[in-house]
C-alpha cells in the first residue's frame, strides 16, 4: 500500500496525467469490481470512475503514509501555570471499518491533563486524522489516539472517547441505522482516580 501514496497530492493533475500516477492493477481491480456489481466498466459514465475511485482511496488511506506520533514532536511550555484539564470536544471523523470496508462516521473527544509543555491544539486533531484514514476497528483507533498523546506527551492523564455510526450496521448486513459506539481510552490520573475521571467525562458531555 505505501508504494502507492507516492504522489503528491498537492499537485495539480489533470485527466489521463492523474490516472498516469495510479498502477495498473488498481485501475483493474475497480473495474473488476464494478463488473462484480453487475455493470459494464467501459460505458460512459463508468469510463474515468476507477481513477476517481483510486483518487478516493488516496483519500480514505491518506494516514498510512504519515506517522501521527510525530504531529506532537513540537510542544512549548505552557505559560502562566495552566494545569488544568486541556480537552478538544468533538473533532469530527472518517475511518473505514476493516471488515467490510465500509464508512465509520463520528467525533472524537480528547483530552489530556498536561505536565509543564503543551502541544498545539490542531495537532491533536490531526492525531486523530492520521489514524481514522486508516482500515479500523474503533476500539483500535481509540487506543492508537491515546497512546500517541501518551507516548508523545508525557502527560499527567490521556482521555479519548469515541462516538461513531458504523455504515456495515446501517447499510448492509443488519441493517440496523442510528445506532452509535461510544468507545473509550483513559490513562494515567483519568484512569486511577474516579473524581478525574468524572471531571473529564463531565467536561466531554458524556454519562450525564
Ligand atoms: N468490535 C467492532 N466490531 C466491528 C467494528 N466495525 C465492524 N464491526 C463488526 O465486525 C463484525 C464482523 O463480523 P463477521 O461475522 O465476520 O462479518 P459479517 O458476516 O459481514 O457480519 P454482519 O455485519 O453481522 O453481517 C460485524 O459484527 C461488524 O458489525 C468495530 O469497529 N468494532
Ligand atoms: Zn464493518
Amino acid at each position: 500500500m505505501a508504494d502507492y501514496h507516492t504522489h503528491d497530492d498537492d499537485e495539480p493533475l489533470s485527466g489521463e496525467d492523474r490516472d498516469a500516477s495510479i498502477p495498473a492493477d488498481v485501475l483493474d481491480a475497480v473495474r473488476t469490481l464494478i463488473r462484480w456489481a453487475g455493470d459494464d466498466p467501459e460505458r460512459e459514465g463508468l469510463h474515468d470512475t476507477p481513477g476517481r475511485v483510486a483518487r478516493a482511496y488516496r483519500e480514505y488511506f491518506k494516514g498510512y503514509a504519515e506517522d501521527p506520533e510525530g504531529h506532537l514532536a513540537r510542544t512549548f511550555e505552557e505559560v502562566g501555570g495552566y494545569d488544568e484539564i486541556v480537552l478538544l470536544r468533538d473533532i469530527p471523523f472518517q475511518s473505514h471499518c476493516e471488515h467490510h470496508m465500509a464508512p465509520i462516521i463520528g467525533k472524537c473527544h480528547v483530552a489530556y491533563l498536561p505536565t509543564t509543555r503543551v502541544v498545539g491544539i490542531s495537532k491533536l486533531a490531526r492525531v486523530v486524522q492520521g489514524y481514522a484514514k486508516r482500515l479500523q476497528v474503533q476500539e483500535r483507533l481509540t487506543a492508537e489516539i491515546a497512546d500517541a498523546i501518551q507516548h508523545g506527551l508525557h502527560p499527567r492523564g490521556v482521555a479519548v472517547v469515541v462516538e461513531a455510526s458504523h455504515a456495515c450496521m446501517s447499510a448492509r448486513g443488519v441493517l440496523t441505522p442510528g445506532v452509535s459506539m461510544i468507545t473509550s481510552r483513559m490513562m494515567g490520573v483519568f484512569r486511577e482516580d474516579e473524581r478525574s475521571r468524572k471531571e473529564v467525562l463531565a467536561l466531554m458531555k458524556i454519562g450525564g
